[in-house]
């Protein structure tokens, strides 16, 4: 592909360049090839900089970084924003990709939004796949990506792979990470939505305005000129400043929730199994039996279907589809009910607020104690930790503080600040011997909940050349722990 047509069709101005032709796209220089666009970027880490000579070396014919960085032996695509750019150029190189494309953001929920929203329009016979911390989902198989928002070239890369299996339909998942490092730019999104805002990633963020920012990129610049915006209700200051972005850039607004104006949530009655609710669309009631309990799993499905809605869905066929919705892998996921008949509940609260969340979940179906086994991640916001802690010993009957992927930090210094000045937690590092002792201590009218991992399938210990993931699956632990011989061993 020639790089000039390229940059024509991204509006990418490349000046005293020849035409040369194009063969992929890198952001590392270990997998640059003879043809490849190589993007330096300053990064958290090293600067990106640094590797252009190796990258010209390997055969790059452009480099797509800032004026001041020094180019010698191939095209400068010079720009104040290389990340943009380089995004821009790619999206071109990796058309066509799927026609209807949509994200989702907010701190917690995105990626229980985006598996509903793929749900439901392959209920509506669209071939759908979804993007985000479980992989990338086709209707044919699921693949993991290992992060969130992939880098942008995988991202790309995905998205034609994608339109090349036929699929239409696509929903991914904007992190604040991916917004603010570009990960996922440069492609035609039709809608998104808003789940809600809490603290989260304050390592990575100076502050909440700053996390706020970052994600409001969606709606600022990454949405297309006439998108739909879906805005859950819920989170009234944040909301209603997300609604203002939205507004300052005249996009289409659809509300949803218990103030929403599109899908209006009347009331939620927690069944045995799921929940019951009573919505109102476009002057019209409307029951539906959701299969999944939790508020927090109706308010995700709402905003599912508000994202189908926006995208052409007819009301019947989006609201039917919402009563026939799987659950979510790792979110409120009943993993065993022990011999003593407690149910056990794997669920990816990482937060204070999602924390809260899935313990307001499960308390309407609790006639005994609430038993909660959590953590909190190394290398990651270390002031949610003690937030974390408050809830889980307030809200639960019984909080027991294990590992979460300590990564680079010591895990018991992690602990401590869990437990910060709580009172009434038990410690139990290991998480294994954690999960065990609170399923030996569940009685029949107990639930226990373990927080933090949901599908994960590791622990992640230590950082750099020593990290290590050992194999652990909260739902598989959980299951062997209440296997009779399970508690035979722990006896
Ligand atoms: C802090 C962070 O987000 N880092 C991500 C980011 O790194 P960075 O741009 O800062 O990269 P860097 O390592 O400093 O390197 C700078 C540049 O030099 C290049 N390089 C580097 C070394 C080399 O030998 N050659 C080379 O060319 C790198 O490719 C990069 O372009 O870009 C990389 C490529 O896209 C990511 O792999 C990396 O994710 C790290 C591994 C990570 O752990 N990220 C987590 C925190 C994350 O992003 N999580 C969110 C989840 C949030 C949520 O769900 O709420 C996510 O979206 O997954
Ligand atoms: N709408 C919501 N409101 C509050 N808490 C929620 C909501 N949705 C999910 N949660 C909580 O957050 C956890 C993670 O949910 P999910 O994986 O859908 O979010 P996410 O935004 O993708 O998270 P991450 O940022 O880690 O990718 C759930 O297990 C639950 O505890
Ligand atoms: N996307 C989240 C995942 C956290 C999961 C939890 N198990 C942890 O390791 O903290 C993050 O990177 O902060
Ligand atoms: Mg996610």
């Amino acid at each position: 592909m020639d790089l000039a047509a390229l940059a024509s069709a991204a509006g990418v101005d490349v000046t005293g360049g020849k035409s040369v032709s194009v063969s992929g796209f890198a952001i590392d220089n270990r997998k640059v090839a003879p043809g490849t666009v190589f993007g330096a970027f300053q990064g958290a880490t090293v600067n990106g900089e640094d590797f252009i000579p190796a990258a010209i070396s390997a055969g790059a014919v452009a480099i797509v970084a800032r004026p001041e960085a020094s180019v010698d032996g191939a095209i400068h695509i010079a720009s104040a924003e290389p990340r943009k750019t380089f995004a821009h150029l790619a999206a071109q190189f990796f058309k066509p990709v799927p026609e209807t494309i949509v994200a989702v953001t907010g701190t917690n929920g995105k990626t229980s939004t985006v598996e509903m929203t793929r749900q439901i329009w392959r209920m509506m016979g669209e071939r759908a796949a979804s993007i985000g911390t479980l992989g990338v989902t086709t209707p044919d198989e699921s693949v993991s990506t290992g992060l969130t928002t992939p880098d942008i070239v995988t991202f790309h890369s995905n998205m034609s792979g994608l339109a090349r299996e036929g699929v239409t339909h696509v929903a991914y998942e904007a992190s604040s990470h991916g917004l603010s490092q570009y990960r996922n730019e440069g492609l035609s999104v039709v809608a998104a939505g808003f789940t809600n805002f809490s603290r989260d990633h304050l390592d990575y963020h100076k502050d909440m305005e700053e996390y706020f920012a970052a994600k409001m990129r969606l709606f600022d610049e990454v949405v297309n000129d006439d998108a739909t915006v879906v805005v859950w209700t819920g989170n009234s200051e944040w909301t209603a400043r997300a609604l203002e972005h939205a507004q300052k850039r005249n996009l289409r607004v659809f509300t949803v929730g218990e103030q929403g104006e599109t899908i209006r949530l009347l009331t939620h009655t927690p069944t045995q199994l799921g929940q019951t609710l009573e919505i109102e669309h476009q002057g019209a009631r409307r029951q539906i039996n959701l299969p999944l309990i939790g508020a927090y799993q109706s308010a995700n499905a709402l905003v599912a279907a508000g994202l189908a809605l926006a995208t052409g869905g007819e009301a019947n066929m989006v609201f039917d589809a919402v009563a026939r919705l799987q659950p979510v892998r790792g979110r409120l996921e009943r993993a065993v009910i022990t011999p003593a008949g407690a149910p056990v509940y794997i669920d990816y609260a990482h937060t204070p607020d999602a924390l809260e969340s899935a313990i307001e979940a499960l308390r309407p179906h609790v006639n005994g104690r609430l038993i909660t086994v959590f953590g909190a991640g190394g290398d990651r916001d270390q002031g949610k930790r003690a937030e974390m802690g408050r809830v889980a010993s307030e809200k639960s009957d019984l909080a027991i503080v294990t590992d979460d992927n300590p990564r680079g930090e010591d895990a018991a210094a992690i602990r401590r600040e869990v437990i910060g000045d709580s009172c009434g937690m038990q410690e139990i590092g290991d998480r294994r011997e954690a999960i065990g002792a609170a399923i030996a201590e569940a009685g029949r009218d107990d639930i226990v909940l373990v927080a933090g991992k949901g599908h994960e399938q590791g622990q992640i210990i230590g950082a750099g050349e020593t990290m290590r993931v050992l194999p652990f699956d909260d739902v598989t632990v959980a299951r062997e722990c209440a296997a009779p011989q399970g508690l035979g061993a722990l006896a």
